[in-house]
């Protein structure tokens, strides 16, 4: 059998909700396994054990065979996320077989493991974490990832994304931004509900985070070039799985 990776979810088309690209119709592809345990993942499951039963390993092949019976011909965009996809080597003929069908490829990963195949991720999202997640960023990890992209000419692909639920967690980001000035910067709601289904509470507290956020975006002229966005599926279906 061909070079496998672990999958959790394969679902869409739907609507890309967060970051550089958001809003594009997208299909997505959920690996199983983090090597980090944020306090506040929203997906948890893809490395805490509660769905170590649904973990499927896949190869290229069998990829793409289940996003066509899942998505048709209405796609042409796959976004893979996780768990942190960065852990698998193994992605490489993935990404290729992607291309080769001719697809646009986004990649959600905290960057803190460079991978070769990178350099061929038309939307790579780095997502460092701040102070409310428990986790602690290795500079010099992620300094070195965005070294090699620049090495490879494809900086230009990355962005990077900053998850905010509080001021230490803005004052975080803040030096994220300062430290890489040239990268387009994006400031995400924090949602510190994951595990609620009353959709129009969560809503509502998701939207004044928002404004929260927003007012204090606007008062800092050290944030003038960055944007400032909600998980717009969190907004339009609550904590859903697979949307
Ligand atoms: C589930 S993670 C998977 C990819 C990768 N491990 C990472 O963290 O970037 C995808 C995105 O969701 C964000 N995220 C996770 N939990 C969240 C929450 N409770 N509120 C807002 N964003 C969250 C992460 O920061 C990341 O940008
Ligand atoms: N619609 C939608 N957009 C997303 N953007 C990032 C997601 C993720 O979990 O990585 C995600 C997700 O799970 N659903
Ligand atoms: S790095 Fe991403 S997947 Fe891993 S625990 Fe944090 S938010 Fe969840
Ligand atoms: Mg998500």
């Amino acid at each position: 059998m061909a070079e496998t990776i672990p999958v959790l979810e394969i679902f869409g088309p739907t609507i890309q909700g967060e970051g550089m690209v958001i809003g594009q119709k997208t299909m997505f592809i959920r690996t199983a396994g983090c090597d980090y345990s944020c306090a506040w993942c929203d997906s948890s499951f893809t490395w805490d054990g509660s769905a170590k039963n649904e973990i499927i390993q896949m190869d290229a092949g069998q990829l793409w065979t289940e996003l066509t019976r899942i998505g048709g011909n209405r796609f042409s965009h796959v976004t893979v996320s996780g768990g942190n996809p960065a852990l698998l080597k193994n992605l490489q003929p993935v990404i290729a077989l992607l291309k080769e069908k001719g697809m646009e490829i986004a990649l959600e990963t905290q960057g803190s493991r460079y991978q070769e195949w990178f350099t061929e991720i038309d939307d790579l999202t780095i997502s460092p974490k701040p102070p409310s997640s428990g986790m602690k960023t290795d500079f010099d990890v992620l300094s070195g990832v965005f070294n090699r992209l620049k090495e490879a000419g494809t900086l230009s692909s990355a962005s990077l994304k900053v998850v905010v639920f509080n001021a230490e967690d803005l004052a975080y980001a803040k030096m994220v931004h300062l430290k890489y000035p040239g990268i387009p910067f994006y400031l995400q709601v924090g949602n510190d509900d994951t595990a609620t289904a009353d959709d129009a509470a969560l809503m509502k507290i998701l939207m004044s985070r928002y404004e929260w956020l927003i007012d204090q975006v606007m008062e800092d002229e050290q944030l003038n070039l960055v944007r400032v966005l909600p998980q717009l599926h969190t907004l339009l279906w609550g904590n859903k799985r697979g949307v």
